[in-house]
């Protein structure tokens, strides 16, 4: 039996993919095999002896100690693109709230509750509080062209938006997505020079917190509106409150609110709700256990961010997975230890990501003994091996 923690609510289309005579599934259960959560915070967390894997259901893996994980061994996966339509569906809200008096008017017309038969009038006489602009027209500057930031540069283009894109590190793939009317822009300052609406569709990583600051406020224009639906820490605070204080940021929505923006003035609180759709919470379900599933029974690795791509059809004999620093030399002795105990490689992947290489080896015997696991963990540079029974 494998054994499932949830840290979160996971959708059940996903995890009645987990069937019951194989599977254990618990939000508190001992020596789990494998975590699987959305945005709880695992940084505080022990992680068991037994962990093999981490799935975040979901993009952003600021919540999991990345490095940890990797030190012991546990893959740690993610579902890329998989609510990346919710998010672009919210971040186009978030345009429009942060171009008209929406949020506050919602708010204003329910203070007019008994009023009674005034209400209309007074709807009439106070709206003008409220009026806005359109986003026709106006620049729109993406910062991070991933899953998310295409689908918004694409959709603001059919809104009559001029869309402007930054990602050093794009990837082809992404690249082929976007619209040929978006134009892509290689210096930051150039593209927060023209905006009149910057959206952040970056991860949250050490080299990301705080990078909406001062010198990039100096940047843009007066009136700037700011959508933030990646995460709270790319933007630095107390820069923002003197950025809205002197009338630069028009507008600041956020799907991620703390103590402070809550209190400030032209701030829009959302409660992370961007990936908070039936559809993205399916589909990140569904693609976090299957990825669970396929390296808990097999050893396949696909969307993981800590280790490489790694899938091999299975051949009926027994598997053993090794995860060793990429270092030089490694094969041979692992292909010693296997020749020595008369075990013939019968097909094997040796894949590498940044300083971790990650072996599949399937051999004809159907079953190995622990002695060879020992012996195959003994090798200098090796810290992780597993041995999957047919
Ligand atoms: N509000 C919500 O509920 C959700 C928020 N998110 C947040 O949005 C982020 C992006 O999600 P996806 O688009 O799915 O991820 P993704 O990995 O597909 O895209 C991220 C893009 O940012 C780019 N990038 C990284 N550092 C950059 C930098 N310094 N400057 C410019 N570009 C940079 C990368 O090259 C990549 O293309 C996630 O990391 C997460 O924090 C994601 C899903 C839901
Ligand atoms: O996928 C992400 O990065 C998100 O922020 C979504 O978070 P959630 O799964 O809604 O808690």
């Amino acid at each position: 039996m494998f054994k499932i923690q949830t840290l979160n609510k996971i959708d059940p289309d996903g995890l009645g993919l987990f069937p019951l005579d194989k599977y254990e599934i618990a939000s508190e259960i001992p020596n789990p095999d494998a975590v699987v959560l959305r945005s709880f915070n695992m940084h505080e967390m022990e992680l068991p002896e037994s962990l093999k894997a981490v799935a975040r259901a979901g993009a952003g893996v600021n919540n999991i100690p990345i490095d940890k994980c990797t030190e012991k061994g546990v893959v740690v996966f993610n579902t890329p693109g998989a609510n990346a339509n919710g998010v672009k569906e919210l971040v186009i809200a978030g345009l429009l709230l942060a171009s008209r008096g929406i949020a506050e008017g919602i708010s204003w017309a329910k203070t007019l509750v008994g009023k009674g038969e005034e209400v209309p009038s007074l709807i009439e006489q106070g709206k003008k509080n409220f009026a806005g602009q359109e986003i026709k027209g106006k620049t729109l500057a993406v910062i991070g062209l991933g899953a998310i930031g295409v689908l918004v540069a694409n959709a603001a283009h059919t809104l009559g938006m001029k869309v402007i894109g930054y990602d050093p590190y794009m990837s082809v793939k992404q690249a082929l997505q976007l619209s040929n009317q978006v134009k892509w822009v290689k210096g930051i300052q150039s593209l927060l020079s023209q905006a009149d609406y910057v959206t952040l569709n970056i991860p949250l990583t050490p080299e990301t917190k705080g990078y909406i600051n001062k010198e990039k406020f100096g940047m843009m224009k007066k009136n700037v509106r700011i959508l933030n639906f990646a995460r709270g820490g790319l933007v630095d605070i107390n820069d923002l409150k003197e950025a809205i204080a002197s009338g630069k940021v028009a507008s600041y929505v956020t799907d991620f609110p703390n103590e402070e923006t809550l209190k400030m003035d032209k701030v829009i609180a959302i409660p992370h709700l961007g990936a908070s759709t039936s559809e993205s919470e399916t589909n990140c379900a569904i693609m976090a256990v299957n990825q669970v599933k396929d390296f808990l029974e097999d050893g396949n690795i696909k969307n993981s961010v800590n280790f490489p791509e790694a899938q091999m059809e299975r051949n009926g004999g027994a598997r053993i997975i090794i995860a060793n620093q990429n270092i030089p030399n490694m094969v041979s002795q692992i292909s010693s230890v296997l020749a020595s105990e008369g075990l013939n490689i019968d097909n094997m992947l040796n894949k590498k990501h940044e300083n971790i290489a990650y072996n599949i080896i399937d051999v004809t015997r159907p079953e190995i003994d622990e002695g060879i696991k020992a012996k195959l963990k003994a090798i200098e540079g090796v810290f992780m091996v597993r041995v999957i029974q047919n």
